[in-house]
C-alpha cells in the first residue's frame, strides 16, 4: 500500500456528564480523526490523549506534533505491505505512543477495507460478540455513586469499574456491596493514587471480593506492585505500567499483576496490542481492553481487538451512549442485547463517519500530501 494523502481533522465534543479520575475532571474531549487515502480507500482512526499530560505524558497538542513532524513524513515515503510494518517503521521514534497508535489503527483499517475483510478479522479475532463492562467515575454522593451504579446495572453491563482515590475508596466500595451484592463483578480503578505506605487501607480493599484493583500505585511502577501483589488476594491489573510487549513481560516474570488492561493507544497500535495479548495468552494471564473516553472510531477498533480470543474480561468497551449525546460514527455502536456488543463483519472497522457530526464539532483540518509534507493548516 501506497498512502497518499492523510487528514488530520480535530473536533471538540461535550460529554454527556463530566468524568472525574483521580488526575482530574474531563468535560468535553478533543479528538483529533485520521484518514488515510489509497487507491479510493480510506482508512480512519481517533486519537485517545487527552488534553492534559495526567494520565501519561501526551496531550492533544504533542500527538499532532509528533505525527505532523515525524511520523506522517514516513507513512508517506514508505511503502507498506502489512500495518505489522508501522511499528518498524516508527520504531526508532521514541515513545509518543498514542500519536504512533492512531496512525497505525487507521493503517489497519485501510489494509483490512482494502483486503475486504473485517478488522476483527485481519487481526484474528474469533469473538463474534465482546461482553462489555462500564467505567465510573468519581461521584459527588455515596447515593449519586449507587444510582448510576443501579442504572448501569439496569442496562446490563457485566462489569462495574469504579474510580477510586484516597479519601473515596473503602467507604464507596462498602456501599455497593452492601446494596447490590456480591455477586455484581465489581473493580476498582485509582490511576495510581497510591504508595505502598497505604498497604493497610488496600489489605482492607480485600475483603470486597473485587474482580481486581486497576493500577494502585506509581504510573511508573513494576517494583511496587510486585511487593503488594505478594500481600493481598485481589489480582493488581496494569494500565498506566504498560507501554510495550517488554513491559508486559517485566511486569508478569517481577509478578506485579495477574491481569492487563490493554490500550491500544497507549501501548502504540494494533500490533503491539495483539503481541501483548498472545504473550499474555501464553503466561495465563487474561486481559481486557480498556478505553479513554473514546468516541465511535476508537470504540470500532476498541471491539475489534477486543474480539481475540484472550480478552476474556469485558472491558470498558460501553456503547457510544455511555458518553455522547451524538456519535461521530453510522450508525452508532449499540449493544445487541444487555452488555453485549456483536463484532462488525463489514470491511475495516465496520463503521462509517458521520460527517454531519463532525462539521458540527470541527475546530480545525489539515492535508498531507505525498509531493509536499508540509500540508496546508486551515482553521474553521
Ligand atoms: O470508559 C472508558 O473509556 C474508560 C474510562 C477510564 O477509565 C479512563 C478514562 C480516561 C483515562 C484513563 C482511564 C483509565 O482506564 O484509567
Ligand atoms: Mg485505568
Amino acid at each position: 500500500m501506497k498512502i497518499e494523502r492523510v487528514e488530520l481533522q480535530e473536533i471538540l465534543m461535550p460529554l454527556k456528564s463530566p468524568f472525574v479520575t483521580s488526575f482530574g475532571t474531563q468535560e468535553k474531549k478533543v479528538i483529533t480523526i485520521v484518514r488515510l487515502h489509497s487507491e479510493g480507500k480510506v482508512g480512519i482512526a481517533e486519537s485517545v490523549a487527552l488534553a492534559f499530560p495526567f494520565y501519561n505524558e501526551e496531550t492533544n497538542g504533542t500527538i499532532w506534533n509528533i505525527m505532523e513532524e515525524f511520523l506522517i513524513p514516513i507513512l508517506l515515503e514508505n511503502e507498506i505491505s502489512h500495518p505489522d510494518d508501522v511499528s518498524s517503521l516508527f520504531s526508532h521514534i521514541r515513545r509518543n505512543n498514542m500519536a504512533k497508535a492512531v496512525l497505525e489503527s487507521a493503517v489497519w483499517d485501510l489494509y483490512s477495507r482494502t483486503n475486504n475483510q473485517s478488522l476483527s478479522t485481519a487481526l484474528g479475532g474469533s469473538f463474534k460478540e465482546i461482553d462489555v463492562g462500564v467505567s465510573i467515575g468519581i461521584e459527588s454522593s455515596i447515593e449519586q455513586l449507587l444510582t448510576v451504579v443501579g442504572q448501569f446495572l439496569n442496562e446490563g453491563y457485566k462489569k462495574i469499574k469504579v474510580k477510586i482515590k484516597p479519601g473515596w475508596d473503602v467507604e464507596p466500595i462498602k456501599a455497593i456491596r452492601e446494596k447490590y451484592g456480591y455477586d455484581v463483578p465489581l473493580m476498582a480503578d485509582a490511576n495510581s493514587a497510591y504508595t505502598l505506605q497505604d498497604i493497610d487501607l488496600l489489605k482492607e480493599l480485600d475483603r470486597y471480593k473485587l474482580i481486581m484493583i486497576e493500577q494502585p500505585l506509581a504510573h511508573d511502577d513494576i517494583i511496587d506492585h510486585a511487593k503488594l501483589q505478594a500481600q493481598i488476594s485481589t489480582s493488581i491489573c496494569l494500565d498506566e505500567s504498560i507501554h510495550s510487549l517488554e513491559d508486559a513481560r517485566k511486569a508478569i516474570e517481577l509478578g506485579s499483576c495477574k491481569i492487563i488492561n490493554i490500550k491500544v493507544g497507549r501501548v502504540g497500535g494494533l500490533t503491539a496490542a495483539k503481541q501483548i495479548h498472545d504473550y499474555c495468552a501464553s503466561k495465563n494471564i487474561p486481559v481486557w481492553c480498556g478505553g479513554m473516553l473514546e468516541a465511535g472510531v476508537g470504540r470500532a477498533h476498541n471491539i475489534a481487538i477486543a474480539s481475540l480470543h484472550n480478552f476474556s474480561i469485558p472491558g470498558d468497551t460501553s456503547a457510544s451512549n455511555r458518553y455522547w449525546n451524538e456519535d461521530i460514527v453510522l450508525p452508532e455502536v449499540t449493544t445487541i442485547r444487555p452488555g453485549v456488543i456483536e463484532v462488525p463483519k463489514g470491511d475495516g472497522i465496520g463503521f462509517e463517519l458521520n460527517e454531519q457530526v463532525i462539521r458540527k464539532y470541527l475546530t480545525k483540518e489539515v492535508s498531507f500530501g505525498a509531493k509536499s509534507q508540509l500540508g496546508e493548516e486551515e482553521v474553521v
